[in-house]
This record gives C-alpha cells, structure tokens and sequence, in this order.
C-alpha cells in the first residue's frame, strides 16, 4: 500500500512529460505548420508520403545509440564533432576531392561499358532498369573500396542479396519511429527498429567481413603492395573494424540508391517527353559521334544533358526531406511564372547549378553539410544517363503508352519510384 503514492506518480510523469513538451512550442515563434494534437504531435498528419506532408515535426529517421552515431557517423552525426570533421576530410581527399573524381574515371567508364555489355544481350527483352544500373553502380563502389564486383549484373542471378539489404536498410531508416517523437520510448524499441536495422546491418558487413580480415593479413604479412583501394588506405590509417564498417555502410547507402533512382526517373521523364528524348538523343549523336564511345573528357560538352539531369533532380530530388517541387499546371506565384511539368530548357539558359550556392535548388543540400558525393554522383549519373540513351533506343513492354506510365512516388530516405520502370533496350 505504501508504494502506491509513489508508483503512480512516476507513471504520470512521462504524461506530465508528455503534455508540456506539446504546450512549449505554442510560445515560440515556429514556422507555420499544422497544429499539433496534445500529446500525438504531428504524427496523424505524416500520411503515407511524408516529404510531402504538411506536418511540423520530422522524426529523426535513424535508431541507433546516439553515442555510436557521433563517433562513427558522418551522415546521421549529430553535431559537426572531430569525427565528422576527418570523416569528410578522409572521404574528400581518397573519393572526392577533383583529382581523385578523375583518378577513378576509367573505372566508371569500365564498369558502365560492361553494363552496356550486358544490355546488348537483353536487346527486346524486358528489364527492370533500376536493377542493372543500380548494381553497375555497386560494382564501382565494389572495386573502389576492395577492389571487387558486389553482385551481378543478371539481377536475377545475385545471391547475396546485398541490394534487398541496402534497399530494407533504408525502408528502416525511413520508417516513422515512434520513439523519434517521444524519447522517452527510446530504450523500449517498440516497433523492433533498431533490432531489424542491426540485423541487415550485420548481414551486409558479412558481405565485406572476410575481406577487411584477408586484406589486414596480408598488409600485415607485406604479401600485397600498399594502398591499391579505399580498404587499405583504411586500414594503413589505423581504422578499426567498427569504423570501417560504419564509413563503408553510409556511403555504398548514401551512394547507391541515389544515383540510381535519379537514372531510373531520368529515363522515365525521356521515355514520357518525346521532345526532351530527341534533342539530347541529338546532342549525342553530334557530339559523341556514330562509332565512338562514351567517355567522361565528353560528357562534360553535354549541356543538354546537363539540363535534363537538373530538370530530372529538380522534379525528382532524390533525398525527398528536401521539399520536391512540381507544378501540375502553370501558375503565378508572388509574380513569378511557375512552368508546367519537366522542361530542361530552364536551365539552358541559367547559370543555376547544384554545385554553386543557388539555394532554390539544392537537390545536394547545402553549406557544410552539403553531399560530399557531389563530384562523383555528378560524374556517375551523366555518364550512365549519356551511355543508356546512346547506345538504345528503348521503350515500353507491350507498347505501353509513355504518357500513362505509373509516375507515383514511394517516401524512403531517398526518393523511389513506386513501380519500377521496366523498359525494352533496343
Ligand atoms: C544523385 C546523387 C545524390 C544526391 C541527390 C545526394 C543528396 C544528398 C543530400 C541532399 C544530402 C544531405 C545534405 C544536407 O544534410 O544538407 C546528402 C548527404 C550525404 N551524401 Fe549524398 N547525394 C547523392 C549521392 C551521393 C554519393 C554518390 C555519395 C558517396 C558515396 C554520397 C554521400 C553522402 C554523405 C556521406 C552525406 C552526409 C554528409 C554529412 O552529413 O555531412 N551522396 N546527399
């Protein structure tokens, strides 16, 4: 009887909790938003694409322990500590920094010309393009950081099932958590969240685990020259195991879904605007030539496709919780013309470019937390774009008309197509 008292005032202290931390806002000066209900916040109001939402608050989209996301992380850190500092250091000077873009340009090129490889097998046959781009892309990342492929380009074929991991490892991330909204649920893992993540988390550092063990021996044995990829430069800089996983986990996550849903949705766009298609099937022809081959030292003469790349991440920003904007009809706003729907000419004539501080469109972010993967993606996307739409003509399975193609969106941490496009290379 005598810890009754007591037992039921802690019980209420989460709800007195609860219901302050709902009033508190009321009394600053916050953006303008939905009301939130007492106690539920914001959360009624997320609906089933919440990058587009008129709610308030974002959840925090990661579970994980705090403390192992500040010093591990460079994408979820919370703050810009030490670790993030040399995180984004150590990335820019081996991945990202220019001379190192274009020290890794013929591996891209090889890697995208054993794509084009593979479609040429697959001329009228159906194929779900996000599949095949998106593991020529892993196979890049594969060799720059162990200098192997991840998977295979016959999608059918994979058994590791790395990119099912990838893509349930951002599903997770993505995922409303209830305890995003209430930290005090935070230590209860409610929906299994954390749980889930940590079991694709393991599942894809088993993917490399035997790799970072042989490389270390043999690094320690001086069985292998030094520093041939990412992996030993790792290790020769004294990385522990944790710490490569975490780097190698964020940025094949970071790198992969978001190049290629930009190519998918790219060529979803081309295949729906016969115009768009023609005149940058044009600009190729008259710059690349009939028989010569896609290489980067070309891409950059490319403005066309240039604009339809802007026109593809404007429409379609891959990272959704960066406002995407799309006007269905033309209309005026605060006395400026908003133009209808996909027309890549806006930036032909426009020095706006994602590289420079134009903050209407920053489909990389901005300021110091802007993508450090900018360089490469930019490279990536052009060059896989450029080679696809040179090298085939493609279409619609059962000569579906391009105008009635599924254009709905699936929220994610990056920005999906709902249905997969699914195109005829010939
Ligand atoms: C089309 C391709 C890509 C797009 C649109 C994109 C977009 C973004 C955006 C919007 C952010 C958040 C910026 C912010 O918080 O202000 C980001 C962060 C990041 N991106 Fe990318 N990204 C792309 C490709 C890549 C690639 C290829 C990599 C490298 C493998 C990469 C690695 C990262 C990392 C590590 C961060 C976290 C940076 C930090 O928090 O300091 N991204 N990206």
């Amino acid at each position: 009887m005598e810890y009754t008292l007591p037992a039921s005032v802690l019980i209420l202290i989460p709800f007195f909790a609860l219901i302050l931390e709902q009033l508190v806002p009321k009394y600053l000066n916050l953006p303008p938003g939905r009301r939130p209900w007492p106690v539920l916040g914001n959360i009624l109001h997320i609906g089933k694409i919440p990058h587009i939402s008129p709610a308030r608050s974002v959840p925090r989209v990661v579970s994980y322990e705090l403390s192992v996301i500040d010093q591990h992380s460079i994408l979820w850190s919370s703050d810009l500590n030490n670790h993030w500092k040399f995180s984004r250091a150590f990335c820019r000077t081996h991945l990202f920094s220019p001379k190192a873009v274009e020290s890794h340009a013929a591996l891209r090129e090889k890697k995208v010309f054993e794509m084009i490889d593979f479609l040429m097998s697959k001329k009228g046959k159906t194929v779900k393009i996000s599949e095949i781009v998106f593991c020529a892309i892993l196979n890049t990342w594969g060799n720059l950081f162990f200098s192997k492929d991840l998977c295979h380009l016959d999608y059918e074929m994979n058994t590791s099932g790395i990119k099912h991991i990838i893509r349930k490892l951002l599903e997770l991330g993505a995922m409303p958590n209830v305890s995003d909204f209430y930290p005090v649920f935070d230590a209860l893992d409610m929906q299994g969240l954390r749980k889930k993540t940590k079991i694709y988390q393991d599942q894809l550092f088993n993917v490399w685990n035997e790799i970072v063990k042989e490389k270390r021996h043999a690094i320690s044995s001086g069985s292998i020259m030094k520093n041939q990829d990412f992996l030993d430069v790792m290790i020769d800089s004294g990385f522990s195991d944790l710490q490569i996983n975490f780097l190698l986990i964020e940025l094949i996550a970071a790198g992969s879904d978001t190049t290629t849903s930009t190519i998918e949705w790219a060529m979803a766009e081309l295949l729906r605007n016969k115009d768009v298609m023609h005149k940058l099937q044009a600009e190729l022809k008259s710059k690349i030539g009939s028989d010569d081959t896609i290489i980067e030292s070309k891409i950059n003469e490319l403005p066309y496709l240039a604009a339809c790349v802007k026109e593809t991440l404007r429409i379609h920003p891959p990272s959704p919780l960066l406002i995407p904007r799309r006007a269905p009809k033309t209309c005026k706003i605060m006395n400026y013309t908003i133009p209808k729907n996909s027309r890549p000419e806006r930036f032909l004539d426009s020095n706006v470019d994602f590289r420079r501080q134009n903050f209407e469109f920053i489909p990389f972010g901005a300021g110091r937390r802007i993508c450090p993967g900018l360089p490469f993606a930019r490279q990536e996307v052009h060059l896989i774009l450029a080679s696809l739409i040179y090298y085939f003509e493609c279409s619609l399975p059962n000569d579906e008309d391009p105008m009635q193609l599924d254009m709905e969106e699936k929220f994610g941490v990056t920005l999906q197509k709902e249905k997969p496009l699914l195109v005829v290379p010939i």
